[in-house]
């Protein structure tokens, strides 16, 4: 298992220095191919790495972004990680981008899963992936102990899945099919919850910390 752990001094270098990555690496992807993919979490922490990325210079219409997963809310609502997207990386430069939005607007994630598979395939693998993490392990809708999960971490699983067992909305998420064969995958954590979970996730099972999955060939940065 190849991890690389990066500590930052605080989470402003943090941000500068993870957007200047993932901008290199998209730009070198475009240089030798004519789109690249960039598949991002939702949730609390990614805001300054999306604002730092979203000003960077790149052939941004030849990117397509898209979540790791979504909550099934609309665009308004403060839940949705799309609109997230829209207020911090969909903006600036990154204005240009390609979005490929989860969020269909049906009345389920479930009638959502044909369209969204075809939708995703022409963009695996990942060009770059960024993974987030909630302090129990769970990364994009992949909860642990959770009845999909076992599902979602299969080779052979659809690249999307919807999601149900959880307590709040349903979601709709990238499986790990879809998540794992990314060119390059980063995560990104704050905190020392964060870092103390981590820690536990690399001695347990993909089912009960199923960030465990992702965590050969991953660059993990981190502040506190
Ligand atoms: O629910 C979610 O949570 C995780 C972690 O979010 P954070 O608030 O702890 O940063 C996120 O990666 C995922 O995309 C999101 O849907």
């Amino acid at each position: 298992m190849s991890m690389e752990f990066i500590e930052y001094p605080d989470r402003e270098m943090l941000a500068l220095f993870l957007a200047s990555k993932l901008a290199g690496q998209l730009s070198q992807h475009l240089r030798v191919s004519d789109g690249a993919s960039l598949c991002v979490p939702g949730g609390t922490t990614p805001a300054p790495v999306f604002e730092m990325l979203s000003a960077s210079e790149l052939d941004w219409s030849r990117v397509t972004v898209m979540l790791n997963d979504e909550r099934w809310v609309d665009g308004q609502n403060p839940r949705s990680n799309s609109r997230l997207l829209h207020q911090h990386l969909l903006r600036d430069k990154a204005q240009a981008a390609r979005y490929l939005d989860l969020y269909t607007g049906d009345a389920t994630p479930e009638e959502a899963v044909p369209a969204l598979t075809e939708a995703v395939a022409p963009h695996l693998p990942i060009t770059v992936l960024l993974l987030g993490m909630g302090n129990d392990m769970h990364t994009a809708s992949l909860f642990p102990a959770a009845s999909e999960t076992v599902l979602a971490l299969a080779p052979d699983a659809p690249p999307v899945m919807a999601i149900r067992s959880v307590k709040d909305e349903p979601r709709l998420t990238l499986t790990a099919s879809a998540l794992r064969g990314a060119i390059h995958t980063h995560l990104l954590i704050t905190g020392a919850d964060k870092r103390e979970a981590l820690e536990r996730a690399q001695k347990l099972d993909p089912t009960e910390a199923p960030i465990r999955e992702f965590l050969s060939d991953i660059t993990v940065h981190w502040a506190e």
